[in-house]
């Protein structure tokens, strides 16, 4: 078992083929204690791969895997109780009640509870979280897409993990339900310490959860770094738009709140002041756009 400074999840080397099709073609990456991480990246590029991969449900062609110390190919009942993991494919349980199904698989962690870590978590809180408690007593084959997803992250949920695994959790959810999500994500690493990493094609949503993004592309993670920081290497500069004097203004500028500092000090009555920040999602096109070039484009660190 790893020391608590230990990274929960290392991976070097990994590689993984389909018959002669190559989808991760050397992929190192690291998750740290008390990270959030977006691993993001074009359909087919490998992210659900990636991640079956270090939850143990699927082989690995070569490289080294450690996942909260431990090799996931070897990782035994008690590891598996301390990962939370949601699927991107649903189970099928269509007769059972939501509540029901819920507290079963939320059972089968109970003998790996600790004082400081009880499993699993109340079914009734469970529900209450996610939003389902009015459809507890319903069969699950009644309930909607989104509902259904929200049964999935539940059943991440359950086991209190140390650590938690989401292959496009948002997927199919309402703009609310999206954001509860977020609010949740948020909640589960400030209280209980969860480490996250989660797949999205979604990039505001990897701003708003994520410390740091992995962008996969052609086998190999292209980018790494803060949401930010990938956004600014890539995409260039900020934009500050302002008013004054009866005249609109624009300066593109790497250090908006210096600019703006000395714009305020020196400039009498602006108005209408706004800054614009270089976008992810035009970073994420330029590297995949490159990419598919042949003109590979890497922002790691
Ligand atoms: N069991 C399998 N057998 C053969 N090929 C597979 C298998 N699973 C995945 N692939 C192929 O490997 C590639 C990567 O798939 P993967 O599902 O990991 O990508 P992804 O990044 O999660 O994609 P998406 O964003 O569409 O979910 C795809 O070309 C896919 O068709």
């Amino acid at each position: 078992m790893g020391h608590r400074a230990d990274p929960a999840i290392a991976v070097a080397g990994l590689r993984k083929a389909y018959g002669d099709r190559t989808v991760l073609d050397g992929i190192d990456l690291e998750v740290a204690q008390g990270e959030v991480v977006a691993l993001l990246g074009p359909n087919g590029a490998g992210k659900t791969t990636t991640v079956e991969i270090v939850e143990g449900f699927r082989r690995r062609d070569a490289g080294d895997v450690r996942v909260l110390g431990v090799d996931p190919e070897r990782g035994d009942d008690a590891w598996r109780a301390r990962i939370g993991v949601v699927l991107q494919s649903w189970r099928d349980h269509r007769r059972w009640r939501v509540g029901e199904l819920l507290g079963q698989l939320a059972d089968a962690y109970r003998p790996y509870g600790t004082p400081d870590r009880p499993r699993p978590r109340p079914v009734d809180e469970l529900l209450a979280r996610v939003g389902l408690t009015d459809v507890a007593d319903q069969r699950m084959a009644t309930l909607s897409g989104g509902q259904r997803r929200r049964f999935d992250v539940a059943v991440g949920l359950a086991g209190r993990p140390d650590l938690l695994i989401l292959d496009e959790p948002t997927a199919g959810l309402d703009p609310a339900a999206r954001r509860e999500f977020h609010e949740l994500v948020h909640e589960v690493v400030d209280l209980d310490g969860t480490v996250v990493l989660l797949t999205t094609h979604d990039l505001a949503e990897a701003e708003n959860v994520a410390d740091r993004i992995l962008l996969l592309a052609g086998g190999r993670i292209v980018a790494d770094g803060s949401p930010a920081a990938v956004a600014r290497d890539v995409a260039g500069p900020s934009e500050v738009r302002w008013a004054s004097g009866g005249q609109r203004h624009v300066h593109s500028t790497h250090d908006p709140v210096a600019f703006t500092r000395e714009l305020l000090a020196t400039t009498p009555e602006v108005t209408d002041l706004e800054v614009a920040h270089a976008s992810l999602e035009d970073a994420y096109l330029e590297i995949v756009r490159r990419h598919e070039a042949g003109q590979p484009l890497e922002v790691t660190r």
